[in-house]
């Protein structure tokens, strides 16, 4: 399997399981299932509520002795409310007391918003706090300061588009060693990753194969399906693969990290194994032309009136 390098020499295995929407009682399994097939990456977040259980896998995995704590590549984000420079450390300190590690690889801002401590999911302008209040910098400091600690190897964000990583960039002393976003044939974003390649920065694609188990209320109607796309599937059937593996495989043989989730034991396998596809040019330029700039994770959950951002994404084409 391919990995992304990092500057001090670090290597991130490109294929890792995604556990959000992994629900208690089955994530911990799939995390065994998924270190016992091969995966040394694995994406976590406070915010998933599931992190503990994760914690309890991990546990177990490195105490038989098999697979060593520092085989495996661990990411967590920290979550808006905790974006204030007094609470990153001690959030990212609950995450590491939850996962039961002394250390993270990787820890993301999960996005570029700030609410009150205690809010999971913002209901009004008052949950927010304002750009003003707590700029980025402030939060971006203090991951700065964990990873001098020792706590974090690597620290970056998610969710942040050109215009908010150059911000960050031109106010700061170090740069965002990684951005997680969305990316799958319907959102190829090619500037972005040009990007982040002529500034260093590695880039995970999440939701690669369409985030279908969203709850209905963050789905917009009659989304598009990739699975079920026929250039994806008829790319699949010409090498003999499922069309999640032809998804998979497009994020890795573009050089990003990429994090699909599952819990069912079948399809971690079978997700792994997308890396020995080989997506040939004629695949490469079918799938290109699939571009039609279209999120699943729209992020307008997070968008408000005066607090936060009319346009999380920085996009020229939204539409509120
Ligand atoms: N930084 C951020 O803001 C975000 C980060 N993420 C991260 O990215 C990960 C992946 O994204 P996510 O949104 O979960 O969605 P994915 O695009 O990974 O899709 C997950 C869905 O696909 C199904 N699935 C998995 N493998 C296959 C397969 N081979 N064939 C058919 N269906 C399959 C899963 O079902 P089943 O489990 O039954 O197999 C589930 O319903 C997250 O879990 C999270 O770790 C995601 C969104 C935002
Ligand atoms: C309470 C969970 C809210 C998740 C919002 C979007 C983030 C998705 C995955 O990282």
């Amino acid at each position: 399997m391919k990995s992304l390098k990092f500057k001090n020499g670090d290597e991130m295995p490109a294929i890792g399981l995604g556990t959000w929407k992994s629900d208690k009682g089955e994530v911990g399994e799939a995390v065994k299932i998924a270190l016992k097939n091969g995966y040394r990456h694995i994406d976590c977040a406070a915010t998933y509520g599931n992190e503990a259980e994760i914690g309890e896998a991990f546990s177990e995995v490195f105490s038989g002795g098999n697979i060593k704590r520092e085989d495996v590549w661990v990411t967590s984000k920290l979550w808006n409310d905790s974006h204030k420079k007094e609470d990153v450390i001690p959030a990212l300190k609950q995450t590491l007391k939850d996962l039961q590690l002394d250390y993270l690889d990787l820890y993301l801002i999960h996005w570029p918003v700030a609410f009150k401590k205690g809010i999971g999911f913002p209901k009004n302008d008052e949950d927010y706090y304002s750009l003003e209040e707590v700029p980025i910098t402030e939060t971006w400091e203090a991951m700065i300061e964990a990873k001098k600690q020792g706590l974090v190897k690597h620290i970056g964000v998610s969710n942040f588009s050109i215009k908010k990583l150059q911000d960050l960039m031109d106010k700061t002393d170090e740069n965002p060693e990684m951005d997680q976003v969305e990316l799958h044939p319907y959102l190829q974003q090619n500037e972005l990753l040009e990007f982040c390649s002529s500034n260093n920065i590695n880039v995970t694609a999440f939701s690669p194969l369409g985030s279908g188990d969203r709850a209905d209320s963050m789905k917009a109607d009659n989304e598009p399906s990739l699975l079920e796309n026929e250039t994806i599937k008829k790319i699949a059937d010409k090498h003999g693969a499922s069309a999640g593996q032809v998804l998979i495989k497009w994020n890795e043989q573009r050089g990003t990290a990429v994090i699909p989730k599952s819990t069912n034991e079948g399809r971690i396998k079978e997700n792994l194994k997308s890396t020995g596809l080989k997506l040939d040019e004629d695949d490469l330029k079918e799938i290109a032309a699939l571009d039609r700039h279209f999120r699943y994770v729209t992020g307008e959950f997070f968008v408000t009136d005066g607090n936060s951002y009319e346009n999380i994404y920085d996009d020229a084409d939204y539409k509120a």
